[in-house]
């Protein structure tokens, strides 16, 4: 399969107003198929818009490599920007214009046919409500007008950042109705959020990033419901803290050399939430499946 986005060793250090230096992404690794919608978990500040911007060319990383749809990025960025749609900053958009009169713009902006225009606001189910204001829009209502925004090129990748934020189920669902008719369209579709159940519900693929670092990746139902016994291999400099904070949780840990078995973990990503919160970066987050297994029993 021909990855549409790669990542490899991303490194990016943020200089503070202080003179003190704040790490956002330290080796980062990412792949992202063609045809997935591909989600992108981790926590509040664990370097998930950083990696975004960085891929997109708004930051410059300082070490890694990154290639979008085969071509290096930056680099190639001017030339296959035509080919990828993307939503990093949420857009503002005029209250008191309508919708259409708001992808016409943008559509006339981007030097793309007006006809296009009707095409979105169906692709992402707006065409009835296309003339009326922004402001009379529900909140999903505008996520989905921003994606349409992001269709009008006709990308064969969007990139959406936070696209569910701030979403009720039901606008969650009707995220997720458009990220499957995208992907059944032929777009590769990647989302980032710091909701597990958001990604669970939109989403194929997963990529967990804790500390600028992945922990894990893989399909969703394996990754995110567990493997197997729902047990995972978890990589943390202090063990036996990490070992406590699991076990206090109800969860039986058993530890080995240089990691924790942690079974029963319906949830994965909560274990990097409970162990991050107290201080504790994972380095490993992995399901173990039967082949992993063996080499877990050092
Ligand atoms: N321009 C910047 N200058 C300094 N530090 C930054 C800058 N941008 C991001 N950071 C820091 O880099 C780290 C990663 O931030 P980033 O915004 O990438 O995380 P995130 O996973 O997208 O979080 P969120 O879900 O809150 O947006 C954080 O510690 C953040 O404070």
């Amino acid at each position: 399969m021909t990855a549409v986005i790669q990542i490899e060793g991303l490194r990016k250090t943020f200089r503070t107003l202080r003179g003190g230096a704040r790490v956002a992404l330290n080796g980062f690794d990412m792949t992202v198929e063609a045809g997935q919608v591909h989600g992108f978990l981790g926590p509040n500040g664990s370097g998930k818009t950083t990696t975004l911007r960085t891929l997109l060319g708004l930051v410059r990383a300082d070490d890694g490599r990154m290639s979008i749809l085969g071509q290096p990025a930056p680099e190639a960025l001017p030339l296959i920007a035509p080919r990828v749609g993307a939503i990093v900053e949420s857009p503002a958009f005029f209250g008191n214009f309508t919708g259409r009169r708001t992808l016409r713009l943008l559509a006339r902006a981007g030097g793309v046919p007006e006809e296009r225009v009707d095409a979105v606001l169906t692709q992402v189910g707006l065409r009835d409500r296309g003339d009326e204001r922004v402001k009379a829009y529900s909140l999903g209502m505008k996520q989905r007008l921003a994606v349409a925004s992001a269709l009008l090129k006709q990308p064969e990748l969007l990139i959406l950042d936070e696209p569910a934020n701030g979403l009720d189920p039901a606008g969650i669902r009707e995220m997720r109705d458009l990220m499957r008719e995208l992907s059944a369209a032929g777009i590769t579709v990647l989302v980032s959020s710091h909701i597990l159940a958001e990604i669970q519900l939109i989403c194929d693929h997963v990529t967990i990033i804790s500390r600028g670092q992945r922990v894990a990746t893989g399909p969703v139902t394996a990754v995110l419901s567990g493997f197997d016994k729902g047990e995972y291999r978890v990589r943390v400099a202090d063990l036996d803290r990490a070992a406590d904070v699991l076990t206090n949780a109800g969860l039986p840990v058993t530890k080995h050399e240089e990691h924790l078995v942690v079974a029963d973990v319906g949830d994965s990503a909560w274990i990097a939430e409970q162990l991050g919160q107290r201080g504790m970066w994972v380095s490993e987050l992995t399901p173990l499946t039967p082949t992993s297994k063996a080499s877990s029993s050092s």
